[in-house]
């Protein structure tokens, strides 16, 4: 709702009231509505403030209401009333006017903010444009290029930068209702045409078309697929080109599209998942508002290889002491000096001063004694990762929290290792980790619900997605992945190249294909892990490379690329070429090509033409079957966890709201019938077979995501 007031004698405070961050529900617009009706009607009140209570204006629009039939005042009409008001009507921000609240914002004649706001049109991020006449305002009062800037991004500005771009009036460090108060009494009786912002014309940019051109170009290569950015476009166009009323129709138009299209709806889905996946909780029934963190001062971090550095710099931007622990004195200098260059590179882009002092670095791991959460980042080795984990047993002062930084080592295995295990937990950084927002924090059967809590607390304060899951081969992330990238294998065998299967998840949104990924990240990396699980090895009894290993079928055509040294970029060949190592341009290789054909005419296989649907469905079903698996077995709480994950973690489409939404929007029963229908082809494959949670949700009706965990616990409750 929103409270009337009046103040100061003939000033009319209108308050919106919906906690926690005043979203425009219907029964709020209502009140606005009321109230300023209330505030024109009666004779005492000269002028008008809006505000919001407890230190925030507005978040925006109620987005939980996109979902339902929409009810009460519309936005557009309120926002006009307040616009033509006979009386001044003054905005007083502060915490964040976002959305629909920096349109009531624009919609009023004067804003003052408080030093401490954040302001923007973040509709975009949520698959929309801002259509309460937004996108014809901004442009009108900040100017074609900063608009098309904040509205194509949805970028948050801080109030200075705000003032500057003449978006707000006045900032303050006080009290910013009492300060707008008493401006609105001084402007009382002023003209005010010149503060209806619907009544200008945009100012004007030199070569609009060129400006229209060249953001158009780059918003749609940012875009991969989305729509919304695009329409931000063109609504700021028309802003630019039309008169106020017929660029509120294009806008109403551009609109209407978005509003119902399934990207709006992934988006919407993913802004909630974020939210949903603090709310942790554990098979023993502990959850994250029944578990205390503990208190962490001070860190450190072992092994300062890449993810060890990265790591270091993270904690400490986040404010953390940290001991940096590195036993080779020639990778301790290495570090040192890259470390601070990371320190001095992100504080200059932060415009901040570099927090070099934070990290004290050490060759001895003694010097860990008096931490309070270790992370341990030596190279993903179980053998070396279980003495450390014993000396740190033995060092650490009691209560300590020990880390393990592994992209998928068995958690329960390390905690074996040590007195106290239920102080033990994974901590899955992405590389790089110091940019890369996800976190899986990885609980073993023995980890306590406080070792969790803490290592999630510190996983927010250092800025981090974190996504709790259980202790099994590769998590969540990882284990999904084995079977998008075998699929990706199997396709190559099958006929397919490199370069169509890339094109076909690159269409699909994907930043880069699997193949030109892996040529970033390095084969060298998955071989290894392979050898390791006794992949990767030529048949016994024939010595040719084997395609059938552990009783599965298995493609070893990446095994065979990395015999003959070609890693990806870092060797300037891998599954593309380059020009020089460590160039980033790869080109479709005739040499693949060529390996290819002969792979599968050594093994007999005959080359079929594959489209791009049958590689995403293989690629990307495969994976979601496994994503239910997941969800049966416990280690991801919900289908939002595995979504977060994909999403921050590996470059899956946000509009596309991650792999489950993704399946609920396909349709259950059509994921199982394709998923039937290639293990049909393929029986060697296990990873085809639809799994039983899917096929239990498709026989319970397929009801939506939002309803998968209710159907998960009744299936569970029946066995
Ligand atoms: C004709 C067309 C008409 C209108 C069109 C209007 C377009 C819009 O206005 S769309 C909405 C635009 N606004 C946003 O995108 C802002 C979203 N919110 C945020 O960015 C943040 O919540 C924040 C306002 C900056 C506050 O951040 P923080 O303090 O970190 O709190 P959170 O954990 O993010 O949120 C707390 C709690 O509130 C829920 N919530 C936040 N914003 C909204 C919202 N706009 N609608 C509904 N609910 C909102 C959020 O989900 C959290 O609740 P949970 O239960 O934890 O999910």
């Amino acid at each position: 709702m929103a409270a009337f007031a009046r103040v100061s004698g003939s000033v009319g405070l209108i308050t919106l009231q919906n906690p926690p961050v005043n979203a425009l529900s219907a029964a709020v617009r209502q009140g606005i509505v009321d109230s300023v009706q209330r505030a024109l009607r009666e004779p005492e009140v000269k002028c008008v403030v809006i505000c919001g209570q407890n230190g925030i204006f507005c978040g925006g629009a109620d987005i939980r209401e996109f979902s339902g039939p929409m009810s009460g005042p519309p936005l557009i009409p309120m926002i006009h009333s307040i616009e033509v008001a006979a009386k001044p009507v003054v905005a007083a921000i502060e915490g964040s006017a976002l959305g629909g609240g920096l349109e009531i914002a624009l919609g009023c004649h004067y804003r003052i903010a408080h030093s401490k706001t954040r302001l923007g049109l973040p509709e975009v991020t949520l698959g929309l444009l801002p259509a309460a006449g937004g996108s014809q305002r901004l442009p009108r009062l900040i100017g074609v290029p900063a608009a098309l800037d904040l509205i194509t991004t949805g970028r948050h500005v801080t109030a200075a930068e705000a003032l500057q771009l003449g978006m707000v009036d006045q900032v303050t460090d006080r009290n910013v209702t009492d300060v707008a108060v008493k401006f609105a009494l001084s402007v009382v009786g002023k003209p005010l045409d010149a503060r209806r912002i619907s009544m200008h014309s945009c100012p004007h940019s030199p070569d609009l078309d060129e400006l229209f051109e060249r953001t158009m170009q780059h918003v749609r290569q940012r875009a991969r697929g989305a729509i919304a950015p695009v329409a931000c476009v063109q609504a700021v166009r028309a802003a630019a080109t039309l008169p106020y009323a017929q660029g509120m129709e294009k806008e109403r138009e551009l609109m209407a599209t978005l509003f119902t299209s399934g990207q709006a709806r992934a988006l919407q889905y993913c802004f909630f998942a974020q939210r949903a996946i603090g709310r942790w909780s554990m098979p023993s029934g502990a959850r994250w508002d029944t578990s205390k963190p503990r208190p962490v001062h001070k860190t450190a971090v072992i092994g300062l290889g890449t993810m060890g550095r990265g790591i270091a710099v993270t904690l400490a931007q986040a404010g953390f002491p940290v001991i940096a622990v590195e036993n080779h004195e020639k990778q301790l200098m290495a570090a040192k000096q890259a470390i601070s260059g990371m320190l001095e590179r992100g504080a200059k882009r932060r415009g901040v001063t570099p927090v070099l002092n934070k990290i004290t670095y050490s060759r001895d791991i003694q010097s860990v004694a008096n931490a309070d959460l270790v992370i341990e980042a030596v190279f993903e080795d179980m053998a070396l990762k279980e003495k450390v984990f014993q000396q740190l047993s033995a060092i650490c002062k009691p209560g300590a929290l020990l880390c393990t930084n592994t992209s998928g080592l068995n958690i329960d295995h390390l905690a074996s290792q040590v007195r106290n295990p239920e102080l033990v937990v994974g901590m899955h950084f992405f590389a790089p980790a110091h940019v890369m927002k996800l976190l899986e924090v990885v609980y073993g059967p023995r980890s306590s619900s406080e070792a969790l809590a803490t290592a999630m607390a510190v996983g927010k304060k250092i800025g981090k997605v974190s996504v709790a899951v259980g202790n099994c081969q590769g998590f969540v992330g990882n284990r999904m992945l084995e079977h998008y990238v075998e699929q990706a294998l199997f396709l190559l065998e099958e006929g397919a190249t490199p370069e169509l299967v890339d094109q076909a998840l690159e269409e699909f949104g994907f930043a880069m294909g699997v193949f030109r990924m892996s040529d970033l990240s390095g084969l060298d990396i998955g071989w290894r892990v392979r050898k390791g699980k006794g992949l990767a090895v030529p048949d016994p009894t024939t010595g040719q490379t084997a395609r059938v290993q552990q009783g599965r079928r298995y493609s070893p055509v990446a095994d065979l690329i990395c015999e003959q040294g070609r890693f990806g970029q870092k060797t300037g060949q891998g599954w593309y070429q380059y020009n020089t190592p460590g160039s980033r341009v790869g080109k479709p290789d005739p040499w693949v090509h060529n390996f290819l054909k002969d792979y599968r005419a050594r093994h007999g296989l005959v080359a079929r033409r594959i489209d791009h649907q049958e590689v995403l469905e293989r690629c990307l079903y495969s994976m979601i079957n496994e994503g239910f698996r997941i969800l049966e077995d416990g280690i991801a709480a919900g289908p939002e966890d595995i979504d977060v994950i994909y999403v921050f973690g590996y470059s899956w489409p946000r509009h596309r709201g991650g792999p489950m939404f993704y399946a609920h929007m396909v349709g259950l029963p059509k994921v199982l019938e394709r998923l039937e229908h290639y293990h049909q082809a393929h029986p060697d494959v296990p990873s085809l077979q639809p799994c039983n949670l899917l096929r239990k949700l498709v026989a319970n009706g397929s009801p939506p995501i939002q309803k998968w965990k209710e159907v998960m616990k009744k299936i569970n409750s029946r066995l």
